[in-house]
This record gives structure tokens, C-alpha cells and sequence, in this order.
């Protein structure tokens, strides 16, 4: 039994690590459950056994054979993508890669008895263990993942998904992704499919975890380029302007700031001045400070180009750089933590499914994961600290 996912998003190539051993092991170190992991499915190739019968009483999902939930827990597997041919789409926002996704990853019934299933090119298929080895250093996407407008605004596109997906003998969903995801992921557990989420996304801007899967990977690599482009920034004296991720969230702005030590931050959530900024700015270079940082959210307002095009309109003393970091902050090798996370979450969602606990999320709250109802999470965002905006604010001043 497996339990792997990945995506082209650090913060979805992750949970690998529970691979190399069979799930009721570390199901029984990870969540104390031992009891309620069958035997049958310690094997983790194993494809030759019959599935169990239906438990007795057991309701079954409606208009598709009843996945025994024990063998559920056979494995994982991820789909992103759900259109006509059930190809891989290449949506409008994701392009190639897919971006996030939004249905992307079940326990296998049927079809993918303890193994995880692959959605390659709309292929979903039990995958061998051995190709799930070497995945947890890597990003990038190998099951086959895309978004799907079809199954967000569609209730055709929603029952053509179930109908694969119970095709397939899918008996359980560990939905993984971000608010699009786990809002899907609510509609399927609220269409009878047994859907448990695991939050990933490098916004962090999810309800009920103190951090996402993949958060961490992408502040390093925001912070591993700040602190690069500060070498160059004081050689030759200049502002440098670095946009990093956050359509709708100042998170990695504000946390990259604060480790990167820059000198402003600027995010969706708050309002910047430009002209207090260039007041700063101006201040920073009559001190003597070699260099200025300014970390700026994708979503900022203004953006970090017009902030740059202001700062060297105005011919103040620095001249002013724009750095965007864009996507090399979603992909790359994941940090140690983010793949502890990640195993973790991933134990965590296995037990939910084990426990029957559907319709919930699983998320980290001080050193516990905590299980959160879907319903408090889909549709809602969670919100930027103005402690931690207003922290950065402070470690930035400049002496009187
Ligand atoms: N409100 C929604 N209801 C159902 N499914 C949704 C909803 N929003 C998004 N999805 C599904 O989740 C996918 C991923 O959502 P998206 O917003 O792109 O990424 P993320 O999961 O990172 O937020 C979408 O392609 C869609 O299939
Ligand atoms: O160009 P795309 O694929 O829409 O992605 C950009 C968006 O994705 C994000 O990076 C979030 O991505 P994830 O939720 O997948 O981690 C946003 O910050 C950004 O606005």
C-alpha cells in the first residue's frame, strides 16, 4: 500500500514517503492505528488477492459499485484531470504544466488495490511500486495531473468524474491542493464519494493548517534568490525589486522579507504607498546603505514593474532592479520539512479515510495535525498575519 502524490508544485510533490514499507507500518507509527488496517492490505504489490465483500449495512455510493472502503485504503491515486476524453486538459490558467489541480488523488478500490493509480493522458491504472521510488526529492508532476474547468462549473463535468472515478474502483479521495481542490474536494465527498484534503499550496492562504504543503520550498527558494540578488544589489548600489508568487496572497512576500532581511514588502492584503516607499528608499541611500530591498507580491498593487518604472521616473539615488521570480519558486526540490509535512499529512489522511472520517482536511495546528470539515475551509482563504506584515515593517527601520 502506497500513498504518493505529486504535481509540478513543490507544494504537491510531495507525500512520497510512505512508500518504501508497507502503509499499515507506518500507518501504526504515524497514527496509531494499527488496529484497523487489515492485514490483507500489508502486501504492497499485492495484486492477486480478491476484494473483500461489501461490509454488511453499508450504504452504498450511488450509481456505481460499492468500493469496499477497506480496500480504499489500497493506495493512492491522482487525478486532476477530468474532460471528455479524459485527457490531461490544458486548461486556461495552468498551461502545460497544469498548475494546481483540482481532484488529485485517491485511495485506490478496485482497480488500484494498494498501489497508486496513474492519470497519465486520462489512463487511470494501478502503477508499480518501482516507479514510485525517487519521487520524494523531486517536483514536477509524475502521475498525469491538470485542472479542470469542466468539473469546477460543470455538474456534468462533477458525475463524469465520480463515474471514472468509481469505473476505476476508486473507494476514497485524498484530495490535495489548495482552495480550487479542496472545494472540489468537498463536492465529492458531498456526493458520496469518501474525500479526505490535504492543504498544498505556496500561498498559505488555507483555513484550519498553519502551513501548506510546499510553503516552506518556495520561501527558501524566494529567499536563497533575495539573498543572491543582494550581493548584486550592494556592488552597485541599487533597489532591487524582487516579485515573488501571491496572486491573492502576501505570505511569501512578507516571509520571504523578514528572512531575506529586505528593506519594504509590499502585498495584496495592505496598502502600499509608493511615494512613502521612494521617501524611504531615498533616506535609506543618504544613510549609506548600500543596497535597498523590496519584496513584492504578484498581487500587489502597484505591481512590482509600475513600483520599479515610479522608483526610476523619480531618479532618486538607486537605481531600480526588477527581479521576477514566477515559477521557479512552484517547482524544484522540496525541503526537508516540507516532505516531513507532507508524509505526515498524507498518514494523517490515510487514517481519516481508515476512520471513515470523510468530508474533512487534514491540518497541522502547533505540532498536531487536527482534522478540519471541508466545509470550513472550501470557499474560504486565510488571512495574513498584520503582526508578521508589521514585524518586517520593524526590522527594516532604518537607525534615527
Ligand atoms: N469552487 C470549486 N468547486 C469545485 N471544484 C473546484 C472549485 N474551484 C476549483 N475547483 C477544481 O479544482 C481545480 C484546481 O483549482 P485551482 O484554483 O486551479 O487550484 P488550487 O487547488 O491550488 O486552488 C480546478 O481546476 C477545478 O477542477
Ligand atoms: O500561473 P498560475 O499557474 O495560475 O499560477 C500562479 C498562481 O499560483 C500560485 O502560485 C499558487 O499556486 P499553488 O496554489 O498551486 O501553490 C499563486 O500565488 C499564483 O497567483
Amino acid at each position: 500500500m502506497v500513498f504518493t502524490l505529486r504535481s509540478e508544485r513543490p507544494s504537491q510533490a510531495l507525500i512520497p514517503s510512505l512508500c518504501d514499507a508497507p502503509l499499515t507500518l507506518k500507518l501504526i507509527t504515524l497514527t496509531g492505528q494499527p488496529a484497523k488496517i487489515p492485514p490483507l492490505r500489508v502486501a504492497a504489490n499485492s495484486n492477486r488477492r480478491r476484494p473483500p465483500k461489501p461490509p454488511q449495512g453499508k450504504k452504498r455510493p450511488a450509481g456505481g459499485t460499492y468500493p469496499p472502503r477497506d480496500q480504499a485504503r489500497g493506495g493512492v491515486f491522482e487525478s486532476r484531470g477530468f474532460n471528455e476524453r479524459g485527457r490531461r486538459p490544458r486548461d486556461e490558467r495552468g498551461g502545460a504544466g497544469g498548475g494546481a489541480g483540482g481532484v488529485r488523488a485517491g485511495l485506490g478500490g478496485r482497480g488500484g488495490r494498494g498501489r497508486v493509480l496513474r492519470a497519465l493522458g486520462g489512463e487511470l491504472r494501478p502503477i508499480e511500486r518501482e516507479e514510485l521510488w525517487g519521487l520524494v526529492q523531486q517536483g514536477g508532476t509524475a502521475l498525469g495531473t491538470g485542472r479542470s474547468s469542466q468539473f469546477e462549473e460543470e455538474e456534468e463535468g462533477k458525475e463524469k468524474a465520480l463515474g471514472r472515478l468509481r469505473e476505476a474502483g476508486v473507494g476514497g479521495m485524498v484530495v490535495i491542493g489548495g482552495g480550487g481542490s479542496l472545494s472540489g474536494g468537498l463536492e465529492l465527498h458531498e456526493r458520496g464519494l469518501p474525500t479526505v484534503g490535504v492543504p498544498a499550496t505556496i500561498d498559505n492562504d488555507i483555513p484550519g493548517t498553519e502551513l501548506s504543503v510546499g510553503v516552506d520550498t518556495a520561501l527558501n527558494t524566494a529567499v536563497t534568490v533575495i539573498d543572491r540578488i543582494k550581493d548584486t544589489a550592494t556592488a552597485q548600489r541599487r533597489a532591487m525589486v524582487v516579485e515573488v508568487l501571491g496572486r491573492d496572497s502576501g505570505y511569501l512576500a512578507v516571509m520571504s522579507a523578514i528572512a531575506g532581511g529586505a528593506d519594504a514588502t509590499m502585498v495584496p492584503e495592505f496598502e502600499a504607498k509608493p511615494q512613502e516607499l521612494l521617501d524611504l528608499l531615498n533616506e535609506s541611500y543618504e544613510k549609506g546603505k548600500p543596497r535597498f530591498t523590496v519584496v513584492v507580491a504578484e498581487g500587489a498593487s502597484p505591481t512590482a514593474g509600475e513600483f520599479c518604472d515610479f522608483v526610476n521616473e523619480a531618479g532618486g539615488g538607486y537605481q531600480a532592479d526588477l527581479t521576477t521570480l514566477g515559477h521557479i519558486q512552484s517547482g524544484g526540490t522540496p525541503t526537508a520539512f516540507d516532505r516531513i509535512l507532507a508524509a505526515r499529512l498524507g498518514a494523517a489522511a490515510v487514517g481519516a479515510l481508515a476512520d471513515d472520517a470523510s468530508g474533512v482536511m487534514v491540518g497541522l495546528s502547533g505540532d498536531e495535525i487536527r482534522r478540519v470539515p471541508l466545509e470550513e475551509v472550501a470557499g474560504e482563504k486565510r488571512k495574513l498575519d498584520p503582526g508578521l506584515y508589521r514585524l518586517a515593517g520593524v526590522l527594516s527601520a532604518l537607525p534615527e
